[in-house]
């Protein structure tokens, strides 16, 4: 260890007592019973209602000021997920790579991308409301942007379905990207085998080999380990709450299907929508199919502890407030601490040998207007 991180004493006491999330083997945890998802049904355009109640719930998300931001009561929480994403983005990051962004909500990495100074960006998400949010805020026309220069790399944004549509032929003219990443979002790509499979494909078809996977999602081993402990079918705090329904009241889950496994996740201030467990043995052997290999799997818990032990990403800890701020008695939550704990960290390596990098940035920056987004 080079370098301790203080961390505030309840969050301390916390990690001190931290015991690794140990992977549970999945015949054992993704018990046999019969899976509930059935045909889904259809929106008006077409599109499974489930997926548009998705996309429509992150639509209607109004983007934040700054002052309302602060206010949040999950607000050390949504620091702490920047913070994580923040340390993968320069792990896994080098000066001019490709980046696409799935599922990139309001643009809300596009500051972490600049920072890591990336060549060139695309972000594509279901939800039209965050699209035009992102837009904005690449454009510097937000409350986000207060006082900051245009970013340094140029930028395309799509709204589409990026586990229904095949992005290949829309990208094709864009070259390979050198990383994907996708933040809080794989978990909405489980609800069928097809989706999932269609996400992973994407992934795959976009990264050249030797690329990077990076991404978060809700930790399926702790949600049913605290759905086992819970009296009934919920369970949470006073900033998230989880629930199952009837169907999984044996409160087993099939190995043999492991898709369209549903739950209700609220999270304070942020979330309200249907959601999908990933059991990760799964996820890991489906990726695999896709030539993309594991390299790395943390719970959030571990990988803070893990990554505090670094000066530079302790100093951005402390900057960005994440744990709070001991000297004026600021800290995480408890709740927001145990909120943090139902969530990982993936990279996967695509397979292949790495090509040399591309010495020029593709296009060159510039202001994207409304009609220059694309609509798939
Ligand atoms: C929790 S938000 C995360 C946004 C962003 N990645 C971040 O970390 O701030 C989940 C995002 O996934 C997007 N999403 C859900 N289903 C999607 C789909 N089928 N295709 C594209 N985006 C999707 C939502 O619209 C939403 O913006």
């Amino acid at each position: 260890m080079i370098w301790q991180c203080t961390l505030p004493g309840k969050v301390g006491a916390l990690l001190g007592t931290l015991v690794d999330v140990v992977e549970m083997k999945r015949g054992r945890e993704f018990e046999t019973s019969a899976n509930p998802a059935s045909k889904p049904r259809l929106s008006r355009d077409g599109t499974p209602e489930r997926v548009r109640q998705v996309a429509n719930h992150y639509s209607a998300r109004p983007n934040q000021t700054r002052e309302q931001r602060e206010a949040s009561p999950i607000i050390h929480l949504k620091k702490l997920n920047n913070w994580i994403k923040s340390v993968l983005i320069q792990i896994y990051t080098q000066r001019g790579d490709a980046v696409i962004d799935i599922a990139c909500g309001k643009g809300g990495d596009l500051i972490k991308w600049d920072k890591a100074s990336i060549g060139y960006y695309v972000g594509i998400d279901i939800a039209e409301g965050s699209i035009e949010d992102a837009v904005k805020r690449y454009n510097g026309d937000t409350d986000h942007a207060r006082g900051r220069r245009n970013f340094c790399f140029p930028a395309k944004l799509i709204c589409a379905d990026c586990f229904e549509v095949d992005l290949e032929p829309v990208l094709k003219d864009d070259g390979l990207f050198n990383v994907c990443s996708v933040q809080f979002a794989m978990h909405y790509s489980w609800d069928t085998e097809e989706r999932a499979r269609r996400a992973l494909r994407n992934v795959s078809a976009m990264l050249q080999p030797g690329g990077c996977f990076i991404g978060t999602m809700p930790d399926a081993d702790v949600l049913v380990r605290k759905l086992r402990d819970a009296d009934g079918l919920e369970f949470g705090n006073k900033v998230y709450r989880v629930r199952f329904d009837e169907n999984y009241s044996d409160k087993h889950f099939p190995s043999s299907t492991p898709y369209g496994i549903q739950y209700e996740f609220h999270l304070e201030d942020a979330v309200d929508c249907p959601e999908w467990l990933v059991p990760f043995q799964c996820f890991r052997a489906l990726a695999a199919e896709y030539g993309l290999e594991l390299v790395f799997k943390s719970n959030f818990h571990s990988f803070v502890k893990q990554y505090c032990q670094q000066k530079d990403f302790a100093d951005l800890m402390r900057k960005l407030g994440a744990l709070g701020d001991p000297a004026v008695g600021d800290s995480i939550t408890d709740d927001e601490w145990d909120a943090a704990y139902i969530y990982l960290v993936f990279v996967f390596r695509k397979s292949g040998n790495k090509p040399p990098r591309p010495k020029t940035p593709r296009g060159t920056y510039k202001i994207i207007a409304p009609e220059e987004v694309i609509f798939l």
